[in-house]
């Protein structure tokens, strides 16, 4: 099937948005009348620009308050309307979008509404244009995709049809089965957006809160697949409002549209995709940092010894139980210390994963980072993370160990089993995509996502799992783009016993983030201990968490550059990440900060 988008979904001047719609694949384009009447090219121009891109203009709109009206003022509106099918004839745009009239002097006449727009059709026939009418979720007297059919069935007229637009009808719950009493050959455009399950008005929430399918809470889908079935062949095409997008990139914002939209095809079985090859495990986490020095210690206070050194480059691997972590004092290092560069993801089939991924969209990464290195794929995920896709058929000797040689040193074991999650801090306005990126691409299920105080901002966080829990990553943002943030990304290392692994920390030299007393004592009024165990807590600084699977015991580290470690225990099944105890661990963190400076 065709992909289009609508120019309002993407940043910047008309020329950047069909360039970034164009680089990303798309086969068309809806153009916004705000971004032509903005724009200083003709509109020879910009159709010259567009076959030049190899993108169709598959509509034109917004076209408002036509139908339905005193006859004075229709008139009014068929000179206007005249006045634009002449732009789109020189446009070379043969369908305009016609909403559902949101005018006081609009009349509940579904007979007069049909009736004018066919007239409204009549003149578009004459300059080789075709209506699709619209039912915006506002409208004032139509506001469903029924409605607005009945309005067209009853026009009768070749030149009108209509235009399904999943937001206006899944943000009203109105059901989509009688889609397919539409013919195929009436639904003259479909555009597709999901989101977020809010409640709020439906205006606002439609034109800030919008987003690429498979992002929200709507079941877009299946919305789909009553239009498909109905015979429908024209284009997909997004129309989202979105506040975020309309300040990031371009470029990137048309890449996250066409991922999800190559998921939805695949979902709809309209798109082959090289299938997902879910990660089972975390073969490796690498920090990249300025000086090694301070992630040494800490590494070492947790019980880790630094195993294996790389052949080629300046890259420790430091080893406990089945956590991994690499250490990278190389050129990839930026000013801001410490960071999470890279994850290696144990993959049944690494080569079919890095198809996939390919397949949509992840920027490839070069098999072999040095000449004598052992090939490896890697993709890049939004954030610039690089994932490395790890055989895992033998994980006593995975092939790149082969780039490592050993120091002599066994493996710590000081009670760490392995790395239990991961917790990424995504850019402001990549959070949306990072989750759809690791649900699509990685074949991980994403959790609900949770809202946490800071007590400087606020903090979003959601998880994506593979079905045994052996992957977990935890997607991280602040909420403003200018959040001073302290959400560095952390380590979390699994341990059977919390209380010892961190009393060993401690004994190595190392320092627990402290949490408030205040924080003991409400855990007192919440839950039963026994004698001491709050006592020893509240010395450790172990917080501590129920679901209705299990316990959670886990405490914290002190912050190198942008990351830190966390100690876990997850007890019975216990499926969460503390998220309960997490504005206590983000004030611990600041208090710190504002001590330190650091
Ligand atoms: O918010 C609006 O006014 C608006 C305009 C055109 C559309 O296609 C739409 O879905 C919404
Ligand atoms: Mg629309």
């Amino acid at each position: 099937m065709r992909t289009s988008i609508a120019t309002v979904s993407l940043s910047g001047s008309l020329t950047e948005k069909l360039d970034a719609a164009a680089r990303a694949g798309f086969d068309g384009v809806e153009i916004f009348e705000n971004d032509l009447l903005a724009s200083p090219l003709t509109p020879e121009d910009v159709r010259t620009r567009c076959a030049d891109l190899g993108l169709r203009i598959d509509l034109y709109q917004p076209m408002r308050d036509i139908e339905a009206v005193p006859e004075a003022e229709f008139a009014r509106n068929l000179r206007r309307a005249r006045h634009k099918f002449e732009l789109m004839r020189r446009l070379g745009a043969d369908t305009v979008l016609v909403c559902s009239s949101v005018s006081p002097q609009a009349v509940d006449d579904d007979a007069l509404a049909a009736e004018q727009l066919s007239r409204l059709a009549d003149a578009a026939r004459e300059s080789g244009v075709r209506v699709a009418y619209e039912a915006l979720a506002w409208g004032r007297h139509v506001s469903t995709y029924d409605h607005a059919w009945r309005i067209v069935e009853t026009a009768g007229h070749p030149a009108l049809g209509t235009c399904l637009d999943s937001f206006h009808i899944l943000s009203r719950g109105t059901g989509t089965q009688g889609i397919e009493d539409i013919p195929g050959e009436k639904i003259f455009f479909l555009q597709l957006a999901d989101a977020p399950l809010l409640a709020m008005d439906v205006l606002q929430w439609s034109r800030h809160y919008r987003c690429f399918p498979g992002q929200g809470g709507f079941d877009v889908a299946g919305l789909v697949r009553h239009v498909l079935a109905t015979g429908y062949d024209g284009p997909l095409s997004l129309e989202v409002f979105n506040d975020v997008f309309r300040q990031s990139e371009a470029g990137p914002t048309a890449v996250d549209a066409r991922r999800s939209l190559l998921l939805l095809q695949e979902e709809v079985g309209e798109a082959s995709l090289p299938g997902p090859v879910v990660p089972t495990g975390v073969a490796f986490a690498e920090l990249v940092t300025p000086d090694a020095e301070p992630l040494a210690a800490l590494l070492g206070a947790l019980g880790f010894t630094r195993t294996a050194r790389h052949r080629g480059k300046p890259v420790g691997l430091w080893e406990q139980g089945d956590a991994r972590i690499l250490v990278n004092t190389g050129p990839a290092v930026r000013r801001e210390g410490a960071r999470l560069a890279a994850i290696g993801l144990e993959s049944p089939d690494p080569a079919a994963a890095a198809r996939r991924a390919e397949a949509l969209l992840a920027p490839v990464l070069p098999r072999r980072r040095a000449p004598q290195d052992a090939p490896l794929d890697a993709v890049a995920a939004p954030d610039g993370t690089e994932l490395f896709f790890c055989a895992d058929d033998r994980p006593e000797r995975p092939g790149w160990r082969a780039d490592f040689e050993d120091t002599g040193r066994p493996p710590g074991q000081e009670g760490i089993r392995g790395i239990d999650h991961l917790a990424l801090t995504q850019p402001w306005h990549q959070f949306d995509e990072a989750a759809l990126f690791h649900r699509g691409v990685l074949g991980l299920h994403a959790q609900e996502s949770v809202d946490v105080a800071d007590p400087y901002g606020l903090m979003r966080s959601r998880a994506v799992t593979d079905p045994g829990g052996s992957v977990r990553i935890a997607l991280t943002v602040g909420a403003a783009p200018t959040d001073d943030t302290v959400h560095a990304q952390h380590i979390a290392l699994a341990t059977d016993d919390v209380v010892a692994a961190a009393r060993r920390f401690r004994d190595a030299g190392g320092s627990p983030l402290p949490v408030p007393a205040n924080y003991y004592d409400d855990l007192a009024a919440r839950f039963e201990f026994a004698d001491g165990e709050l006592e020893t807590y509240l010395d450790l600084g172990i917080l501590y968490d129920r679901d209705a699977h299990g316990v959670f015991r886990h405490c914290y580290t002190r912050t190198v550059g942008r990351v830190f470690f966390e100690l876990v225990q997850r007890d019975g099944g216990y499926r969460g990440y503390g998220a309960a105890n997490a504005p206590v661990r983000l004030a611990a963190q600041h208090a710190v900060r504002a001590l330190t400076g650091g």
